[in-house]
């Protein structure tokens, strides 16, 4: 699938660190067994006590009526991800004996025990899941397997499982409603990628044929209004903008009159995202929401948190204090290329259970992807994908 190997290349610093972390886990306790029959999916608990039945990896999120990313992919690509650094001279025999399963040769296995559950806890927290999500994952990895010998690539499978079990309930594209203008408010703190996702999903929904209107509600920033006339400009439309320094809640509210008399489709508003004083900003978001509710009482109908994938951890406090400032209904993810915290996702999911509608994996305009649970545990894990 071409997406599945895009996010896997762009997830090479999230999946490289994790997959080497597994590898020295495994070879550091671990010891040289003969190849399964069936050593790429290994059944992992052949014995019959009761076994937590895994549930059934869901199917691919149908994006009913959101659009889905352009089916080709003009953007130049990014550098190519380095090769991993093989462990040239000091280790032979490590990779060799992990790719060696096919053709008879061995494979090395470790026993679950105490100590390899710790180091696992330990390399989860270190890529940025967080405590809790990681005590659960490994947790639930060890269920019926404890005393077992897992290889590597078993160990990455039971992980990439774990990771889309818990991944799978917010793996929701962004709800269209029959409801016209549809307003869809989005929200994140300066830097985070608002600008550039609302410059993506207006793209993706015009290619749906959706008539989309953009009103650049950080009036405070006139570089932040001219980034988005420009995205506005790629994606073909129409941005409204105020004079700079100017109200955002009137700006917002002309905007919805002028999206409604021109029968739009949806109205994406940004806002600023200055947390300096989160007071401030809390009366201005509270203010744009008040006003837009002067004309239609049921907007925003979304509110979209967009979050910066290299904050790692802090991604978690900015969801709590979003939404403590405006009414949060879903989540993009950005950055997730050239970014080694890719984690944080997983413990979002665990903690928020808000869904998470899409994912940015570069600059360009098609760099946004819905989200789907499989590809990115299978991306994060390193896991091959057939
Ligand atoms: N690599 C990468 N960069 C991204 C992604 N999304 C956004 N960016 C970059 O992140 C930077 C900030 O993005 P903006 O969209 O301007 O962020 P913003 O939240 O609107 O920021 P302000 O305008 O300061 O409020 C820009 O240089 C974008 O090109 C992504 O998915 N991957």
């Amino acid at each position: 699938m071409a997406f599945f190997s895009k996010l896997k290349d762009r997830l090479f610093k999230s999946s490289s660190r994790l997959e080497q972390g597994l590898e020295a886990i495994v070879e550091e306790g671990g010891e040289e067994t003969a190849p399964t029959p069936d050593p790429v999916i290994p059944q992992p608990e052949p014995e019959p006590q009761p076994v937590p039945e895994l549930p059934e990896p869901a199917p691919v999120p149908e994006p009913v009526e959101t659009p889905s990313p352009m089916p080709s992919d003009p953007t130049p690509a990014p550098p190519p991800p380095e090769e991993p650094a093989p462990e040239t001279g000091q280790r032979p025999g490590l990779l060799g004996r992990l790719f060696a399963r096919g053709d008879g040769r061995t494979v090395v296995r470790r026993t679950l025990d105490d100590d390899m559950l710790e180091q696992l806890e330990e390399l989860l927290i270190a890529s940025d899941m967080g405590v809790d999500t990681a005590l659960r994952v490994t947790a639930n990895m060890a269920e019926g397997r404890y005393g077992k010998k897992l290889s590597t690539e078993e160990i990455k499978q039971l992980l990439a499982q774990e990771i889309a079990r818990i991944m799978e309930p917010v793996a929701k594209p962004m709800p269209l409603y029959p409801k016209r203008p549809q307003v869809v408010l989005v929200v994140g703190v300066n830097g985070s990628g608002k600008t550039t996702t609302i410059g993506k999903l207006a793209s993706q929904f015009k290619a749906a044929g959706k008539k989309v209107v953009i009103a650049a509600g950080d009036t405070f920033r006139a570089a932040a209004v001219e980034q988005l006339q420009v995205w506005g400009d790629r994606a073909g439309v129409p941005v409204l903008t105020a004079p700079e320094g100017s109200d955002p809640a009137s700006l917002a509210f002309d905007a919805l009159t002028k999206a409604q008399a021109d029968g739009a489709d949806l109205l994406m508003i940004d806002t600023a995202g200055r947390l300096q004083n989160r007071a401030d900003l809390m009366e201005e978001l509270a203010k744009i929401v008040r006003v837009i509710r002067k004309i239609d009482e049921t907007a925003p109908h979304n509110t979209l948190l967009v979050l910066d994938a290299t904050t790692g951890q802090n991604a978690l406090s900015q969801v709590e204090t979003f939404r403590k400032l405006a009414d949060v209904s879903g989540l993009v993810m950005t950055k997730l290329d050239g970014t080694a915290k890719g984690g944080v996702l997983v413990a979002l999911a665990d903690k928020f259970g808000l869904p998470i509608h899409a994912i940015g994996v570069g600059e360009q305009i098609d760099d946004l992807a819905p989200f789907d649970p499989e590809e990115f545990a299978a991306a994060l894990t390193g896991l091959d994908s057939n």
